[in-house]
């Protein structure tokens, strides 16, 4: 079915900044649950990290030696070791069974807890065993300072102290923590649900032959697994021809089982494209677009029909934009429908691939609890290795490989950069970020970079 019809709707670029804020917006951090430590690395905290105990929690030995009274040997030397008796053993786990009173000592292991009475330790080396009248004993052949080898109770952490914020990341270092701390169930963001839809009447199944005309669908499988790099759980509804109703009944199963729906292909004027249509009627029905848009940039308006009532969108939907001032993937959109935020983007697997860095990641980390302040691009420098050329006026987000050399960061234009090409994407850990305006960057330039993971 042809889509064309008699309506015109506007679409007016927001600048890129502006369309991350709007989706931000439209994120907010969603359900928690409890995970056991073990899977919780690189999930995001939902409460915060609070030190349930000064640390270390004693006094301990920072090395296998003797845990001394310093003043004992303030007169020790190679040439006159002192003599200390040992009174007892204090091994990692277990208390000494002895205090140090002066002229005595207490055989030590690191990690052991440092005895009543003594305040330094004294490294093994620095001292020989010996016997006097047939007991244990130790010549020390140093004077000790003051808290030598001890590492003080609350050295590094203070009972009660802030050590992660909701919305961290929780890395390996912040796992020990929360081991350190005694959190074996650890309250994190439930991982956002994304429903992953690819428009387009062309597209085959993956296990499919090739037919003439028609392609395999990529972006589902490509964008499923942007979804679990980004901490979410891909719901693969597979592909939808495309048709308004079928579409829009696609939508509606999404809305049913997750928390966001990314979609791929028919954002752009084409007769056919599906979802700018489906979205067109949110534009034609909200001011929205108007309050978001800049003047930027325009184009001419699209010739997508205005959706049948079979086709339209649930209520609570809106427009938060359906083009923005980019390159590559200028037509991409985004909206809340059904009150949950729909991102379409770009069928194109180049402008897929960026869409899903701008505006997708953000979103997921920001359903994950983090700030939204922090959930924007992640922004570098690096010196551009080559010159990039750039027609449009709009910013443009270049696929890129970064090397260093001689200790400096560079940036590398891959080829195969359209935005409908793939050959670039595998390669590409960051994107150079181009200014608008701009007719490209020569080579050696300083360029902003949005890294990749
Ligand atoms: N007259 C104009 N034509 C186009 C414009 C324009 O402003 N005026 N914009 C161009 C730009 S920029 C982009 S980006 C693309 C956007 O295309 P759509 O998002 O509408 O995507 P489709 O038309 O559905 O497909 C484009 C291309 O990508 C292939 N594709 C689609 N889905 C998949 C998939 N799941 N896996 C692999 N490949 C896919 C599709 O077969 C097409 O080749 O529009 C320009 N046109
Ligand atoms: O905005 Mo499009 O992705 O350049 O072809
Ligand atoms: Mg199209």
């Amino acid at each position: 079915m042809q889509l064309q019809g008699e309506a015109r709707f506007s679409r007016r670029a927001v600048k890129v900044d502006e369309a991350i804020r709007l989706v931000l917006e439209a994120a907010a951090p969603g359900r928690q649950e409890i995970v056991p430590l073990w899977e919780a690395g690189g999930r995001y905290l939902a409460e915060p990290l609070v030190a349930t105990a000064d640390w270390p929690p004693f006094a301990r030995s920072g090395l296998d030696g003797f845990a001394v009274r310093s003043a004992d040997t303030a007169l020790a030397s190679p040439s006159e070791p002192v003599t200390l008796r040992v009174v007892a053993t204090a091994r990692a786990g277990e208390l000494a069974s002895a205090a140090v009173e002066p002229g005595t000592a207490v055989r030590i292991m690191t990690g052991g807890a440092v005895p009543p009475g003594a305040d330094a330790v004294v490294m093994l080396e620095q001292t020989a065993d010996a016997l006097v009248d047939g007991r244990p004993a130790v010549r020390v052949k140093r004077t000790a300072e003051p808290g030598q080898n001890i590492a003080p109770r609350g050295e590094e952490f203070r009972r009660g102290s802030a050590l992660a914020e909701p919305g961290t990341k929780l890395r390996p270092g912040h796992v020990a923590l929360l081991g350190t701390f005694g959190c074996a169930d650890v309250p994190v963001f439930a991982r956002p649900r994304v429903a992953v839809l690819a428009t387009g009447t062309e597209l085959l199944p993956v296990e499919a032959p090739l037919v003439p005309g028609r392609i395999r669908d990529s972006n589902s499988a490509m964008v499923a697994a942007l979804v679990q790099q980004s901490g979410g759980v891909p719901l693969l509804l597979g592909r939808v021809p495309d048709e308004p109703e079928a579409a829009a009944r696609a939508i509606a199963a999404a809305l049913e089982q997750s928390d966001i729906i990314i979609t791929t292909g028919g954002v752009s004027v084409g007769d056919y494209d599906v979802m700018a249509s489906l979205l067109g009627g949110l534009s034609a029905a909200t001011s929205a677009l108007s309050a978001a848009s800049t003047t930027a940039s325009s184009t001419a308006p699209s010739a997508n029909a205005v959706p049948t009532p079979a086709a339209a969108l649930p209520p609570n939907s809106r427009l938060l934009f359906n083009k923005a001032a980019m390159r590559p993937g200028s037509p991409t959109s985004a909206a809340i429908v059904g009150g949950k935020l729909l991102l379409a983007l770009s069928g194109n697997p180049g402008a897929c691939f960026v869409g899903f860095e701008l505006f997708a990641r953000p979103a997921l980390r920001r359903l994950q609890g983090v700030a939204a302040a922090e959930a924007m691009l992640k922004l570098a420098t690096a010196k551009l290795a080559a010159g990039f050329a750039k027609g449009s006026p709009h910013e443009r987000f270049v696929r890129a490989r970064l090397h260093t050399e001689g200790g400096v960061l560079y940036a590398d234009p891959l080829a195969f950069a359209k935005s409908s090409m793939m050959a670039s994407i595998p390669d590409a850990d960051c994107l150079i970020r181009l200014k608008p305006g701009s007719q490209g960057a020569e080579a050696g330039a300083i360029v902003e970079i949005i890294l990749l993971q």
